[in-house]
């Protein structure tokens, strides 16, 4: 895979963080036996949708590791926070997700790889853009497949510093949807900074990373509390 990567993202791995991939990749499948972790499990898909899709998002941080702190909401069963860490070690990852189980199996899989710069936090995303040791301290917020864009939009805002970005990994992606998150943004201190579409290498699928800027502090009203944000959407 080692031109895959350098032809479709101008970067390749060392060769430690292809034995961390793979021993991610492992460490996933028989967590899979316990928990439902994820539904992709064959090495290429594995490869594809989980680790490249994952630093896709964040190529263009892939060649200096020059962010302090990053976040991934709703990170599952470490998707793209684990690779973004794995490459990126000088970065502080939080992965947060709702799902306690789900948090406890990243927390021993971390310990078990060794990996020093991410930590699992449970927690809602409309609960923890309220706490101040998490509010307006990121310096970028990943999220992938978690909710509908104004909704993400509406989790992740209040996380980041006034000047960090947000990466909203989406499959398709539509001028309404555009305008939708744009309304959100307007309440929410942001914009829209760029949309970078793309297909992935093996199976062609359609991909759209959507970029959000922080311009200004986000009102104390957002994120409103758990369940509004998805219930009523910005927009
Ligand atoms: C479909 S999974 C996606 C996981 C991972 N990001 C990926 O792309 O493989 C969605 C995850 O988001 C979490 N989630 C949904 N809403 C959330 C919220 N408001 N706060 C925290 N986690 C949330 C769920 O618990 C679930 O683990």
């Amino acid at each position: 895979m080692t031109d895959q990567w350098q032809n479709t993202l101008g970067w390749e791995p060392s060769a430690a963080q292809q034995q961390q991939f793979q021993q991610l990749y492992a460490l996933i499948l028989e967590g899979n036996t316990r928990l439902n972790l994820t539904r992709i499990t064959q090495p290429e898909e594995f490869w594809e949708k989980h680790l490249w899709d994952s630093l896709r998002g964040i190529k263009g941080w892939l060649q200096a590791d020059t962010l302090a702190k990053a976040i991934d909401i709703g990170t599952g069963a470490g998707f793209p926070g684990i690779p973004m860490a794995l490459v990126l070690p000088q970065t502080q990852v939080t992965l947060l997700d709702s799902i306690r189980k789900r948090m406890a199996f990243l927390t021993s899989l971390l310990r078990e790889m060794g990996v020093k710069n991410a930590t699992a936090v449970v927690g809602r995303a409309e609960a923890v853009g309220q706490l101040p040791q998490y509010r307006e301290k990121y310096d970028v917020a990943m999220i992938r497949a978690v909710a509908a864009a104004p909704v993400c939009a509406e989790y992740a805002l209040p996380l980041l510093k006034v000047g960090g970005k947000a990466v909203l990994y989406r499959g398709h992606w539509t001028a309404e949807e555009a305008e939708g998150l744009e309304l959100a943004l307007q309440q929410l201190g942001g914009a829209i900074e760029s949309v970078d579409a793309f297909t992935t290498p093996l199976t062609q699928g359609v991909r759209h990373c959507v970029y959000l800027s922080k311009d200004k502090p986000t009102p104390a009203e957002f994120p409103r509390a758990v369940g509004v944000p998805a219930s009523q959407p910005l927009g």
